[in-house]
């Protein structure tokens, strides 16, 4: 008689097929097990979620397909695993389908048996010559997709700094503790060594132990990962760390997944991806930068990376360590004192004894009117790169002007798709939407009245740049070369390397002025900034999302800890780091709690208003959103999701309150209008709950003919913006 197992698939999103499928097969499978079968006409990679114990008795008129076989040579994920997909489905609202596979490496979703054990055998000896070219080669030959890190080979020894007296006693109590902790560090306090410290110790003292250390963008901590390479490889091997992030090709990331699977990778360094890797030797659990909001996944299943860490920790048994100069107001009122669910470390002094920048305000309303750059501050930038000290400016809007604007006829450069503007790049003359791609020429003349003169709108970082470039065009360095200024966004970093390129320029102090978007503010170590500037930071004062003071304070206090970090460097300068805000609000609350470079403060006024307002941390939310073909018909499905709610007297609904269906900030993407409904509860499990048994009434719902009309709908628990 056949066995049944009961197999986790990739399903469509929100199609009927249920969470899991069964089929047949000849043996009995182990929970975990890799599969691919068969569904509809297409085979599917599965992972085995439970088989029966007993051969099963098919019902009378079902007929089961039959596994179509075991992927060769993989040993099954745990059951730890496998709880964390269920958890995290569970939560998130999504299948555990979905959510297993897409934690799979894609060429495991890709790959035939045959293919997969061509893959996993023993490497053949390199052949002289190869005909094939560079990049087919190291797609087919796994070994040769070498390490999916990729840095140069470390060195034999890298000797241990010693650690300043704040890092040993934090050290000491997260090896006492059980955590989770929140280790709270100034910028530039040495916090990444504290983690290799951590990881170093566990290592030592457990031949199995695994480490995962998660940072919010790998490509922007290049330092980070050769730390760790340098660090490590020499005692544990070339395999001992690997990275996981988007960034790698497939075989790179079949190559990190094998080897953390198999225990033989000690340290997986990654982003916020790397959460749901196969560790089965799992102790510890670094998050670097856990404010960041790259640990929240924006698309599919929308998790958040850092909690998740918290639940893996506390199911696994291995310790967490969240670390922050700004953390989360989550993460700050968990630790306090009387909440104390993590234990709070504090790292308040920088190496060296490096001082904080000073802050200084800038009131604009003082300054000549729409000048980009105040006098004093080019004054202070001029001086810094004749010295030879480096400056970051930082602005967040890429483009050369976020719209084009006819003063004739009122003309405005709109997204013909979406509810937006199209943002004006001069490099390459185009106006592009920032949402959809939507790419045009730049016009010669106003499309509407025919206007020649149409003019830019507002600044972005590629008009800074020109801006600077024009400003310090007389003024040299100590070398005699001219000033040099450079740019880092989204446009400038596309290419594969150039990122590396110009941060590496930045780093050997070949760039005078780096002008950047948040890319510039992020966990970078440059050792010769003595001057950071925001030069319009003031609307994210204005904006309706409750969250947007503590993204700002978080993004300038971030970006100030750039300047100054080598306390020898400043002393032998005989300079003062400084970090600039040109603003029209110099009172503000945020600004203040800035000067003085006071989270606890910040922190403490924002807690109090969410409090107040009965938001996060206070209260739990979730979002359903609607995208439709209107405006009317994403709204409708969403106020029918609510009566069928009531209707169905669906459990917990008391607990949730469930606002009316509102337009999106961004209502109509690439021709999709959008709508959403926040849910709040104080409760989380009774908000959980509630959803869980509403997820069937909106599949529903959307099959009826009454919403032809909607595209998508999808839930996001823990939103970080509404
Ligand atoms: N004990 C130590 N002795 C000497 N130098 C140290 C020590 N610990 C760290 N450093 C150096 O101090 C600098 C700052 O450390 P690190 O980058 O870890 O700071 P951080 O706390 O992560 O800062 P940020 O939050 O700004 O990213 C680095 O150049 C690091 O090599
Ligand atoms: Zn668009």
């Amino acid at each position: 008689m056949p066995h049944i197992s009961h197999v986790a698939v990739q399903t469509p999103a929100h199609s009927a097929v249920g969470e899991l499928l069964s089929y047949t097969c000849d043996e009995v499978l182990q929970p975990g097990t890799l599969v691919r079968v068969p569904l509809g006409k297409r085979e599917l990679l599965g992972v085995v979620w439970d088989t029966p114990a007993a051969p099963a008795d098919i019902p009378p008129g079902v007929e089961l397909r039959s596994i179509a076989c075991v992927l060769p040579g993989i040993a099954p994920l745990s059951r730890g695993w496998r709880r964390l997909v269920g958890f995290a489905a569970h939560y998130y609202q999504r299948s555990v389908g979905e959510i297993a596979v897409t934690a799979l490496p894609p060429q495991l979703r890709d790959m035939t048996a045959e293919q997969l054990t061509r893959r996993l055998a023993p490497p053949k000896p390199a052949k002289a010559k190869s005909s094939k070219s560079k990049k087919a080669q190291a797609e087919e030959n796994f070994e040769d997709a070498a390490a999916a890190i990729a840095v140069a080979a470390p060195a034999p020894t890298t000797p241990l700094v010693a650690l300043s007296a704040e890092q040993t006693s934090v050290f000491a109590q997260i090896e006492q503790n059980p955590g989770p902790f929140l280790l709270y560090g100034s910028t530039g306090s040495g916090k990444t060594e504290v983690y290799l410290r951590a990881v170093q110790a566990l290592l030592d003292a457990n031949p199995e132990a695994q480490a995962l250390v998660m940072v919010p963008e790998i490509n922007l901590t290049p330092q980070l990962q050769e730390r760790f390479v340098a660090r490590f490889t020499p005692q544990y091997g070339q395999e001992a760390v690997v990275s996981m992030h988007s960034g790698m090709t497939n075989p790179q990331r079949l190559k990190s997944w094998l080897a953390a699977h198999t225990g033989r990778a000690r340290i997986v360094l990654g982003t916020r991806m790397s959460i749901f890797a196969s560790l089965p030797g799992l102790k510890l659990i670094v998050v670097d930068e856990e404010h960041d909001a790259s640990y929240k996944q924006q698309e599919g299943a929308r998790y958040s990376a850092r909690d998740l860490a918290l639940w893996r920790g506390r199911d696994t048994g291995s310790k967490v360590i969240l670390g922050s100069a700004t953390p989360s107001l989550e993460s700050w009122y968990a630790s306090d004192g009387e909440v104390g669910r993590y234990q709070r470390l504090e790292m308040p002094s920088r190496i060296g004894a490096a001082a904080l920048p000073r802050v200084r305000l800038v009131d604009m309303t003082q300054q000549p009117k729409r000048i980009v750059f105040s006098p004093p501050l080019i004054d202070a930038i001029t001086d810094r790169v004749k010295r030879g000290e480096q400056s970051l400016i930082l602005l967040n809007r890429r483009g050369f002007a976020p719209v084009l604007f006819c003063a004739d006829c009122n003309w405005k450069s709109d997204c013909p798709h979406c509810s937006a503007h199209q943002v004006f790049h001069k490099g390459d003359r185009t106006l592009r939407c920032h949402h959809c791609g939507f790419t045009q020429r730049v016009p010669f003349a106003c499309p509407s009245c025919g206007n020649p003169d149409i003019l830019p709108l507002g600044k972005g970082t590629e008009q800074l740049q020109e801006e600077l470039e024009r400003l310090l065009r007389n003024v040299q360095r100590p070398d005699g070369d001219p000033a040099r200024v450079a740019r880092i966004d989204a446009d400038t970093t596309k290419a594969k390397g150039s990122l590396e390129e110009q941060l590496a320029a930045m780093h050997a102090g070949d760039i005078d002025v780096l002008v950047g978007t948040q890319m510039v503010a992020k966990g970078h170590d440059f050792r010769r900034i003595t001057l950071v500037a925001a030069v319009q930071p003031d609307s994210a004062l204005y904006s309706s999302d409750y969250r947007a003071p503590e993204r700002l304070f978080c993004l300038l206090m971030q970006a100030a800890g750039r300047a100054g970090r080598d306390a020898l460097y400043v002393k032998a300068q005989g300079s003062a780091p400084e970090m600039w805000i040109q603003t029209h609000d110099a009172q503000h609350a945020v600004y203040a709690a800035l000067k003085r470079h006071d989270y606890p403060a910040f922190a403490k006024q924002q807690l109090q208003e969410r409090l107040d307002a009965g938001m996060p941390p206070y209260a739990f939310q979730a979002i359903v959103r609607a995208d439709a073909r209107t405006q009317e018909a994403a709204q409708a499905f969403l106020s029918a999701a609510t009566q069928v709610a009531k209707d169905a007297g669906l459990p917990y609904l008391d607990e949730v309150f469930i606002y009316p269906p509102i337009p999106m900030a961004v209502q109509r993407v690439a021709n999709v209008e959008r709508a959403q409904m926040l849910l709040e509860a104080t409760n989380r499990s009774a908000l959980l709950r509630f959803l869980n048994s509403w997820q069937q009434y909106l599949h529903w719902l959307r099959g009826l003919p009454d919403h032809k009309g909607l595209v998508r709908w999808l839930v996001d628990v823990d939103p970080l913006s509404i």
